[in-house]
């Protein structure tokens, strides 16, 4: 089959997703054999100020063979051109042959936005109230669809490079939204941060943020990028969704010389505790088994309506 986003946009259940996402990044965490999923590889086009990923993986236990190849460019501002530009493959793992080729930009970006809300879920502190997110592009936004339907927050700010973008997001948001003037004023007394920018500098500082904060950093996916400022790293409790991954691929992490205190799988499996009274970082970077669940979803419930 080949199947577009707007297919995949109704077919993609978020709370069924949460769950698979659940279950795999534990399964994850364990290194069991039944699990293969290398670290990103990835192809830099510095040329073209780009990269392009491929993220492969295989869920024995549930036999789902899959791959994404992700083009990733920092985009000049105004640019009509998406920054993120995904396809998702799904092989039947008997035959090797293809069973489906998907759109990926609407698979990564609610996949991405579940994940955080599992962190949130363990890591927020407890009666959250005020959600911050920074940034107003395709993370944000599924960001704050899937926080909105997962949580409950009496306020919702966004903060953006362009207040005509964070104007636009706040009209299309299906609530209230306050757009903020500064990143330092949409952050001060937040519970949960969401940091989804193509920042390569740090924009969230650790003075800023109030103490027992969630930040849900999910931009900065090159060595030598950041969103987080070296104060942050090194005074919160770091999680992230793979070791592996973080130390290849996070600037925050690498840059700052922040310790990396648990993977996300392993709050999940309860081998590592979830410190919800500290202030907390998830590192999030993106993994080939988030995009192989969420593939197998979609592909399921597409052939159970045919
Ligand atoms: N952790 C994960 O699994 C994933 C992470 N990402 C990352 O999420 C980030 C956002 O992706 P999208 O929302 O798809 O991109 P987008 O292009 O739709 O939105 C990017 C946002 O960042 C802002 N921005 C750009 N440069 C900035 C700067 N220097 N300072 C402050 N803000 C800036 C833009 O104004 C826009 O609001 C990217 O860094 C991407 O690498 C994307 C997919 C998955
Ligand atoms: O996990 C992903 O997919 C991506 N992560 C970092 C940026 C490109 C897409």
């Amino acid at each position: 089959i080949k199947t577009t986003d707007t297919e995949i946009a109704q077919l993609l259940d978020v709370a069924e997703l949460i769950s698979r996402l659940e279950a795999v990044m534990g399964e994850f965490s364990q290194r069991g054999a039944g699990l293969v999923q290398p670290v990103r590889s990835v192809v830099p086009l510095q040329k073209h100020g780009g990269f392009l990923g491929l993220m492969p993986a295989y869920l024995a236990h549930e036999d789902i063979l899959c791959t994404k190849m992700v083009a990733f460019y920092q985009r000049e501002q105004g640019s009509s051109l998406p920054t993120t530009q995904a396809t998702v493959l799904l092989f039947d793992p008997v035959s090797g042959v293809v069973s489906a080729v998907m759109d990926g930009e609407v698979i990564t970006a609610r996949r991405t936005a579940a994940v955080s809300a599992i962190s949130a879920k363990l890591l927020m502190p407890r009666h959250a109230e005020i959600l911050c997110l920074l940034g107003s592009g395709h993370q944000a936004v599924s960001h704050y669809e899937v926080f909105t339907q997962a949580f409950t927050f009496k306020e919702v700010r966004v903060w953006s490079r362009s207040k005509e973008r964070a104007e636009e997001f706040a009209r299309a948001a299906g609530g209230p939204v306050t757009v903020c003037p500064s990143v330092k004023e949409a952050v001060e007394g937040a519970d949960v941060i969401v940091t989804a920018t193509n920042a390569s500098e740090p924009l969230l500082f650790g003075k800023w943020v109030k103490s027992g904060a969630h930040v849900a950093a999910v931009g900065a996916c090159r060595p030598d990028w950041r969103e987080l400022d070296d104060d942050l790293m090194r005074d919160a409790v770091v999680y992230v969704d793979s070791r592996e991954g973080a130390a290849a691929e996070s600037g925050d992490v690498i840059l700052s010389g922040a310790e990396v205190f648990a993977e996300l799988g392993e709050m999940i499996n309860g081998s590592m505790p979830a410190q919800r009274d500290k202030t907390t970082v998830f590192k999030s970077l993106g993994m080939g088994i988030q995009d192989a669940v969420s593939a197998k979803l979609v592909y399921d419930k597409w052939k159970s309506q045919q």
